[in-house]
């Protein structure tokens, strides 16, 4: 692979959205080369299909639909009518009491996988955005670990008469969300027992469920006045723009969450619409199934540069990983290609005092993402604070640039200690500046790379059997550790359960 640091600029743009893919060493011909040798003849067609909500799922026998969330399907398509939005001014204007009459000042998004990551990653990184007038602070906090470790940090901090737990859940039965709120409910006991109230009324005026299985809300209580639902279609990884995207909405405020499904609908339109070397998403497919097939690299690390965006590396592993990171094809066929690549990384400049050094001299092929904000205004700070905030962000910015040369073009000294052997393929998102708009449309594209290199794996991106034989295992160990059964485990694993 050459890496000569003479050649072309290659660039995509999308309203204040650029990839960079200039470090992936082709060129335009060979790249367009390469998506008609890889592209099946009908991509079109499926493109268009997932657009419109109607791609084939075959193996869960629904269509994909995530993108309507965001269009025809939008909760706050109305705004003034929607139920969504109705919640959310009713928490951040202090008028939803809890059942002991008090205002909540605490949302506590429980969740896990899509029910979480989405919602965390966005709420951090859009939380400066938060300006729709907020008479009354409300704060919102993020569980999702079964071990109870985040509540061990959330619970002391907020008050059981004055917090609001949402379930979100889209099964609204995985094991690890009800642990923590079956923890929560003995926590809640005191409180409501001494002021005269039952579970019953915490379960009324202290959580609202999302869910799409609006029967199993129901079931466990809670009124359809706080029940927010979405379509069995849309996957848990993509759901984010729909009612999961509660907690963004809490944190931000309703106008911020339509921006964000604006962004991400921007980038609908681009990714159907632009021609090959024009196409964001497109090209960071192809990008990457040249990096997988021809190079045989079997990662690409996610670095962003910008600490709001700190989030992003967890949430893309499971978008990427959990829809293609499969060894059986569409049609439940055994495949023996290589697949999706393992997706890590870390915040950039963090990374550069970490694993950095394995990145620039360490022996294994990489490919990365960098992600870069160019500019960040903060008018709610004084002038020489704002000024000098602006020069951390050159260093940011020239850090990134800098690292990012060093990976691609390599650097040989005169001694084996002054040597980087570079090569390292990697794309550089540059956001302009960051807007709930350009946030939208950066996870919109990469939602719809992973959908075009599971088409051109020939793979179903949207079920995860994988995930459901190690929840199995946990039922069978956990029985055994409660007496249930008297199933024995290898050596290994009895150590652990007599200890
Ligand atoms: O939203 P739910 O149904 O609680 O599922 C949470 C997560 O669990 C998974 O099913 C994997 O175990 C993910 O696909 C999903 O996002």
């Amino acid at each position: 692979m050459s890496t000569d640091s003479s050649h072309a600029l290659q660039r995509a743009s999308l309203e204040g959205l650029k990839l960079d893919w200039s470090y992936q060493f082709l060129t335009p011909k060979q790249l367009t080369d390469y998506a008609s040798k890889r592209l099946p003849e009908n991509f079109s067609e499926l493109r268009e299909q997932l657009i419109k909500g109607c791609f084939e799922n075959k193996s869960e026998g629904r269509q994909v639909t995530h993108t309507l969330s965001r269009s025809t399907e939008s909760v706050v398509k109305d705004p003034k009518t929607s139920k969504f939005a109705g919640i959310v001014r009713r928490l951040r204007s202090g008028n939803w009491l809890g059942a002991t009459g008090k205002p909540i000042t605490d949302i506590v998004n429980v969740g896990v996988g899509g029910s979480d990551l989405g919602p965390l990653m966005t709420s951090f990184a859009l939380g400066e955005f938060a300006s729709d007038v907020q008479q009354h602070k409300v704060t919102t906090h993020f569980v999702s670990s079964m071990d109870g470790g985040q509540l061990y940090a959330v619970l002391p901090v907020v008050n059981p008469e004055t917090t609001l737990f949402i379930i979100a859940s889209k099964s609204f039965g995985t094991i690890d969300t009800f642990a923590n709120i079956d923890t929560v409910r003995e926590w809640i006991k005191p409180a409501f027992y001494k002021a005269g109230k039952t579970e019953q009324d915490w379960v009324k005026d202290h959580i609202v469920g999302l869910s799409a299985n609006p029967k199993a809300m129901t079931d466990y209580g809670i009124p359809a006045a706080h029940q927010l639902t979405f379509s069995q279609s849309v996957g848990g990884r993509f759901s984010m723009w729909s009612a999961i995207g509660l907690s963004i909405a809490t944190t931000c405020g309703v106008r911020v969450f339509e921006r964000l499904l604006a962004g991400a609908r921007k980038m609908d339109e681009h990714f159907a619409t632009a021609s090959v070397e024009q196409n964001i998403p497109l090209l960071m497919a192809l990008t990457g199934l040249y990096n997988r097939e021809e190079r045989g690299i079997n990662n690409l690390a996610i670095l962003p540069y910008d600490g709001r965006f700190r989030h992003l590396p967890s949430y893309l592993q499971q978008l990427d990983m959990e829809s293609n990171g499969k060894q059986c094809n569409h049609n439940d066929e055994a495949i023996d290609y290589p697949t999706g690549p393992i997706i890590w990384g870390g915040f950039g400049p963090n990374g550069q005092h970490a694993f950095f050094q394995h990145l620039h001299q360490g022996y294994d092929s990489f490919s990365a993402d960098f992600v870069l904000v160019r500019r960040r205004e903060g008018p709610q700070f004084t002038e020489s604070v704002q000024e000098s905030l602006a020069e951390q962000q050159e260093l940011a910015v020239a850090n990134c640039l800098a690292h990012r040369r060093l990976m691609a073009f390599g650097h040989k000294g005169d001694s084996a200690r002054d040597y980087y052997p570079g090569g390292h393929p990697s794309n550089l998102l540059v956001i302009d500046e960051l807007t709930p708009e350009t946030f939208g449309a950066l996870i919109a594209a990469y939602e719809h790379k992973v959908f075009v290199q599971g088409v051109a794996w020939e793979l179903n991106s949207f079920d995860q059997p994988g995930v459901e034989r190690g929840k199995k295992i946990a039922v069978d160990v956990l029985k055994r550790m409660q007496g249930e059964t008297d199933t024995r485990f290898d050596p290994s694993t009895e150590a652990v359960l007599k200890g």
